[in-house]
């Protein structure tokens, strides 16, 4: 049967679109478990430590006991002296013990956290990119990464667990031993005891899990908006005072609960400490008239006092060690959902690597393809709006028996409205999704018999707004290829028209692009994500040129840095200037997901179909940007666009 549980182990109903709500499924202690049998052997140094720290705990209650009743009653220094000597002898072998089982527990909730995490890592790193799109980032870096430091905190709480539940079970016994009657009194204590020290402990436990709730609403919301592109978002259409009254809010809430958490941890711990002296105060009456009326001596009372004292401590330990598990439990599973998620694009077992020496060529071949829904690539927990799903989303077909080929080392063109299934086009070709009909080839193999490597030795992507990592120009580059020597960077700089720039930099290749690259312009990072594919070498050119209106000097750097860059490859452009579109060997006019026409610029002017009538209306008509000598301007591919549109 599956259980419902809160994080934190409140239970909620299973319709609750909280986030906080898991579905623990069957099988997932036993699963967590499993995780725990790589460290059999600390887990026994533990427990055996564990057991050696009770054992101090309730031998020094009856070296007191000897030390009142056969030292100071009897008149016996030695005696005296001896027993305090080995008492604090014990007190400082428990401290020793207390810091090893301290070492032993986090090992152990460091190494099994540590296995759960990279496990996820991995396979997150190898799911399709549908998943990424699906997924909002700030909650995935969440479940990874802050969910596990909190299930590894937890881990220690319940390995102490483990010590108090030896302590408490000793200590009961011995209390046995010395008086029945005490023992029987604080067992009738110990519930009286729990139940303030149980509620309090609810709230705390409600409450903290609305704390991360708050917490983790405000960190996603920084996380969108603190990033370059929020940030730019939010100064050019942002409302300024709406935004901040929002931020206001959400760090009320945290303050509020915050404050709140403090008041019930600390009102937990007077509760404890005053049940803990009101017991030791009972104890003591009782005890002391059970002294004089000669039913144990002095020593005896002494040594439960100090056994009293040690007890309520492990308890209150053990009263949380439910939660704790189950937390343990929760936050597991978490991560067990994402590992269930099986990787909608996998490498076949036997697939093949391709050639490297040659460019292969492409082709496409009755492909039929639709982006995957929400349930076949994501989870709902995952993804900030739920309502596709709710709705029983299906996604409509994107392309269309779409068939077509191109030649190795020839370019081709792809034009055509927007929305029309270019990018898509392209996506396929480095198999970021696989096609639900037909097949894409390179090489004349079809890309699911590939191997994951080889494809991307292959292919090489530059998309519109290329994407740069928050380190030097150099790391940057060498991301292509860690291996390149200095001359090789330089070399790749140079065919991307990208030098001169960087020497012109104080810090050269050591200049750090910002975050997502914003300190460059987009010339400037486009012709460093040319410089980076060049770096790569691949056979294979997939590109989206900028739609951006680029300067005429960066604009004619790109376009040279392109030549290079497309050079004796077989390459797929998803072009949005005339020249290139001039240049090409092949153009395909994509509309409605299929290819409406194909040919040369000449074949298809000469045609007369759609891209004919575009072309002149665009660029022959008077009065339009006309004849761009130059070659540059997305004039067509915009007129195209409206078409689409219309
Ligand atoms: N990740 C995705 N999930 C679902 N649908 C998508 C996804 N990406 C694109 N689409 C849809 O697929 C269709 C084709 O999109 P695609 O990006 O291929 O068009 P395009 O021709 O490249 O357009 P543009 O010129 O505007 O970039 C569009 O209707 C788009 O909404």
């Amino acid at each position: 049967m599956d259980v419902v549980l809160r994080y934190g182990g409140v239970k909620r109903s299973a319709d609750d679109p909280d986030p906080w709500v898991t579905k623990v499924r069957k099988g997932t202690v036993r699963r967590v478990l499993a995780y725990f049998r790589p460290h059999v052997g600390k887990v026994t140094l533990f427990v055996l430590v564990a057991v050696l720290e009770a054992l101090i705990v309730v031998t020094t209650p009856l070296l007191l006991k000897e030390l009142v009743d056969s030292g100071i009653a009897k008149n016996d220094l030695g005696v005296v002296i001896l027993t305090a000597s080995l008492a604090a002898g014990l007190a400082v072998l428990s401290a020793a013990l207390a810091l090893v089982s301290g070492y032993i527990s986090g090992r152990i909730g460091e190494g099994v956290t540590y296995d759960l995490r990279v496990q996820a890592l991995d396979h997150v790193r190898r799911l399709p990119i549908a998943f990424f799109t699906r997924t909002q980032t700030g909650v995935l870096v969440g479940r990874l990464h802050t969910e596990l430091i909190m299930a590894r905190q937890q881990f220690t709480g319940l390995l102490m667990a483990v010590t108090s539940l030896v302590v408490v079970v000793v200590v009961l016994i011995e209390l046995f031993v010395l008086s029945w009657l005490v023992a029987v009194i604080t067992l009738v204590l110990i519930p009286l005891f729990l139940v303030p020290w149980i509620h309090a402990g609810r709230v705390i436990q409600r409450r903290t899990g609305r704390l991360m709730d708050a917490n983790a609403g405000l960190g996603g919301l920084l996380q969108e908006r603190f990033n370059v592109q929020g940030a730019m978002l939010s100064k050019l259409f942002g409302r300024p005072s709406e935004e901040m009254a929002e931020y206001t809010d959400r760090a009320r809430k945290i303050r509020g609960i915050g404050v709140s958490l403090a008041v019930y941890g600390r009102l937990a711990f007077v509760m404890m400490a005053l049940v803990a002296s009101l017991a030791t105060a009972f104890v003591y009456g009782i005890g002391g008239g059970l002294v004089l009326a000669g039913a144990f001596q002095l020593g005896t009372l002494v040594a439960i006092a100090t056994l009293l004292g040690r007890l309520f401590g492990p308890i209150t330990q053990l009263s949380g060690m439910q939660e704790l598990a189950q937390t343990i439990v929760v936050s597991f599973s978490r991560v067990f959902e994402l590992l269930d998620l099986k990787p909608l694009i996998q490498e076949r077992p036997g697939a093949v690597g391709l050639a490297r020496n040659e460019a292969p060529d492409i082709e496409f071949d009755a492909v039929s393809f639709r982006y995957p829904t929400a349930d076949e690539v994501s989870l709902a927990s995952l993804e900030h709006l739920r309502a596709e799903r709710e709705r029983g989303e299906v996604t409509p077909d994107v392309l269309r028996d779409v068939s077509f080929h191109v030649p190795a080392g020839t370019l081709t063109a792809l034009v055509g409205p927007s929305g029309a299934g270019k990018s898509t086009i392209t996506h396929l070709v480095s198999r970021l999704y696989d096609p639900n009909a037909g097949s894409v080839r390179v090489g004349g193999h079809d890309l699911r018999d590939l191997t994951f490597d080889s494809l991307r030795e292959t292919v090489g992507v530059v998309s519109q707004d290329a994407y740069l990592f928050h380190d030097t120009i150099r790391e940057n580059l060498l991301y292509a290829r860690p291996s390149a020597t200095e001359d090789e960077l330089i070399e790749a700089c140079r065919g991307a028209q990208i030098w001169d720039l960087i020497d012109s930099l104080p810090l050269g290749l050591d200049t750090v692009t910002g975050d997502r690259g914003y300190r460059m312009s987009g010339g400037e990072k486009q012709r460093l994500a040319i410089a980076r594919l060049l770096l790569k070498e691949p056979t294979i050119v997939v590109l989206d040129e900028a739609t951006a209106h680029l300067d005429s000097e960066s604009e004619a750097a790109v376009q040279r840095a392109l030549k290079t860059a497309l050079r004796s490859r077989t390459s797929l452009v998803i072009a949005h200037r005339l020249s290139t579109i001039r240049e090409a060997d092949q153009i395909l006019v994509i509309d409605g997901g299929g290819v409406r026409e194909r040919g040369t610029h000449d074949e298809l002017l000469a045609g007369g179909g759609l891209y004919a009538e575009l072309y002149h209306t665009q660029f022959v008509t008077p009065g339009s940007n006309g004849a761009e000598p130059n070659g540059t301007g997305p004039g067509l591919v915009h007129h195209l666009v409206r078409e689409g549109e219309r």
